[in-house]
């Protein structure tokens, strides 16, 4: 790994750090060397604060001038929330510039670059590039596309349950998978499930870590607002919960979530929810990231529209049986294994005494 690499890997790294609390801004990392010193490092804590770069070249002060800065992203050059990061980039006298990738933004796709150049500086792009778009997957896709980044998580047995044939699941994954599921839950804009997972398993869909965590927005399918007023999701206010409904929900059934301010009902423009109008209306209003816990009609819904960037499998060393017992995926199923859908597996890990299994659909 030569020099600039080294250093890119530090501005990714503390990146990787701030993952879920940017949103709907990217993670981005920055850092400032001048021979071979460390002089100032970064990364954007926030949506509406400090860019990385502006946090890097504070720390670095005066000595900015002549010395080389590391970004994960390529700087913006448009006043969004802060001023242009390119042009501090320029006043504070850099003189070389290394950029992972370039910004997705349509406003800024290579305009930060131009301005750096114009100004003297020396411009080294793609360096880490592929670490670096990991990163901001999300960002990318909800950018590009105004529909969430979707990601499917199922937890299952060895033999594909994720419940008995009573319909007990918990818990099927120890300890260590379930908080790994809070971790990612934090770094989601919001959690989905359907109603009848509401109904069958009460779930709170909170973020708990022994640390805190963000709790994202709980949104639940529920076509004919079914969703008893009773339920964890309701009673209790930890986040917001929006029910997505079809638009000829009576005025009686909406009357019932009335009492509880931290509850929405979303109406789609049809009288069944679909995923794509369910995705679209969330895009709308601003969610980047969906973590799906299913149940296993709405993993088949999602999966069938196509709508899923991302599959998380927990798998337990354990054997459940039952042909009536549960699996993750529900509806028609398909008759040929052409019809398949095909994934690649980007990532295994043993978490506990269990296996995640991150796959991506192939395009
Ligand atoms: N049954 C299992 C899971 N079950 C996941 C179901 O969606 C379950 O209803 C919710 O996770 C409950 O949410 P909350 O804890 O109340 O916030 N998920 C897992 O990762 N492992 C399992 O064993």
């Amino acid at each position: 790994m030569n020099q600039d690499e080294r250093y890119m890997r530090t501005a990714i790294e503390m990146a990787q750090a701030t993952e879920g609390q940017t949103s709907p801004n990217p993670a981005v990392g920055a850092v400032v060397v001048k021979d071979g010193e460390v002089l100032g490092m970064g990364a954007h804590l926030k949506a509406g604060h400090a860019h990385a770069e502006v946090h890097a070249l504070n720390m670095a002060g005066s000595h900015a001038e002549g010395a080389t800065i590391y970004v994960t992203l390529e700087p913006c050059s448009h006043h969004g929330k802060t001023p242009p990061c390119a042009d501090r980039i320029v006043e504070a006298g850099i003189k070389r510039a290394v950029i992972a990738t370039l910004d997705p933004n349509p406003q800024v796709a290579g305009r930060g670059v131009e301005k750096l150049k114009q100004a003297g500086i020396e411009v080294v792009t793609n360096v880490l590039k592929e670490q670096a778009d990991d990163l901001n997957e999300v960002f990318y896709h909800y950018i590009s596309t105004k529909i969430p980044y979707v990601t499917l998580k199922n937890a299952m047995s060895l033999d594909g349950k994720i419940a008995t044939v009573t319909g007990e699941s918990q818990w099927i994954t120890g300890e260590k998978a379930r908080a790994d599921v809070h971790q990612d839950r934090h770094k989601h804009d919001a959690i989905l499930v359907g109603v009848n997972t509401v109904i069958k398993d009460q779930p709170r869909l909170t973020t708990r870590l022994p640390d805190g965590g963000k709790n994202p927005v709980r949104i639940v399918l529920d076509t004919h607002l079914r969703t008893p007023v009773e339920t964890p999701l309701i009673q209790n206010p930890d986040a917001p919960t929006w029910l997505v409904a079809g638009n000829n929900v009576s005025e009686e059934q909406r009357e019932k979530y009335k009492a509880f301010p931290h509850v929405d009902i979303l109406t789609v423009a049809s009288s069944h929810v679909t995923v794509e109008e369910a995705l679209h209306l969330l895009g709308e209003k601003g969610i980047t990231s969906i973590y799906v816990e299913g149940g296993a009609t709405v993993n088949d819904a999602f999966l069938r529209s196509g709508s899923v960037q991302q599959v998380i499998t927990y798998i337990a060393p354990k054997m459940i049986g039952g042909q009536d017992a549960p699996t993750p995926v529900g509806g028609q199923g398909i008759k040929a294994l052409k019809e398949a859908l095909n994934l690649h597996i980007k990532e295994v890990v043993h978490i506990g005494n269990d296996l995640k299994i991150v796959s991506k659909p192939n395009r």
